[in-house]
């Protein structure tokens, strides 16, 4: 893991379209280097904006899609369909319009699936999803991820690891149900910060200068069961910031006025 590397765009539409092409790269890059391109999907509006820009964008062709494995950082816990789900929001966005393989679509159980109401049981299977697509050489029961894309709340929760939550503490499972969240849907499923790390690639991706702060705190060596973001590190960690969510991070590199 190496430090975090901090982007900052002038605005949320900047953000998105350089997060998308990025996003493009990384898997041609990974289809060209093992076959597979392995990605985790956020939920919230950056996350949204991003699949939506990279649905606009002719480069998303160079994709081979039947060779994306997609997976979720974390789901809110509501019907199949539901306009709230990070799921129904990045079909709407992205998926609808791709020719994805739909057997290597790992959605996380809706609370009308076959796990009925009972989100423990939704997370267990997640976490066996996970064990059964990771490989040897991932050396555990998680797979290596290329990209897991991460929004960051404005109290630092990234997924739907909140601070000082049991999930922010749960060292054993890689996905966990997550029950009285503080921000509604209350009920929902997340990984957890150890399996966010054994991304390749971390980002975290916010704007706006709601999220000002805790950007700052998980920049400036805050805890993570403070800001969750902070514990949410790659092997390579990127923060994708607009210039109000880096407005109170000290001493960025400013690049000097033209
Ligand atoms: O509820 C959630 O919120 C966070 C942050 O969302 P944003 O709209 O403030 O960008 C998101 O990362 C998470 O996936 C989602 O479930």
């Amino acid at each position: 893991m190496s430090r975090p590397e901090v982007v900052v765009h002038r605005d949320g539409g900047l953000l998105a379209a350089a997060a998308a092409a990025r996003l493009v790269t990384r898997m041609v890059d990974a289809q060209a280097a093992r076959g597979y391109a392995s990605v985790v999907l956020t939920g919230g509006r950056t996350g949204a904006a991003v699949l939506e820009n990279l649905n606009r964008n002719g480069a998303r062709d160079a994709v081979d899609w039947s060779r994306v494995d997609l997976y979720w950082g974390d789901e809110r816990f509501l019907p199949s369909g539901d306009p709230e789900r990070n799921e129904t929001q990045a079909r709407a966005a992205l998926l609808d319009h791709v020719p994805l393989d739909p057997d290597r679509v790992h959605v996380m159980a809706p609370s009308d699936g076959k796990f009925g109401n009972d989100p423990e049981a939704a997370a267990e299977a997640y976490a066996e999803v996970l064990a059964r697509a990771a490989r040897p050489e991932d050396h555990g029961d998680v797979p290596t991820f290329d990209v897991c894309m991460l929004g960051v709340g404005e109290e630092g929760h990234v997924a739907s690891i909140f601070p000082d939550s049991p999930a922010v503490h749960e060292q054993e499972r890689s996905v966990v149900a997550v029950r009285n969240c503080p921000k509604p849907p209350p009920t929902r499923i997340s990984l957890t910060l150890s399996a966010i790390r054994r991304a390749q690639e971390v980002w975290l991706m916010t704007t706006g200068e709601a999220k000002a702060v805790s950007v700052a705190m998980a920049l400036n060596g805050a805890g993570e069961v403070q800001i969750p973001a902070a514990g949410a590190l790659g092997r390579r960690t990127l923060w994708l910031l607009d210039k109000a969510a880096a407005s109170k991070v000290p001493d960025l590199f400013q690049p000097p006025l033209a």
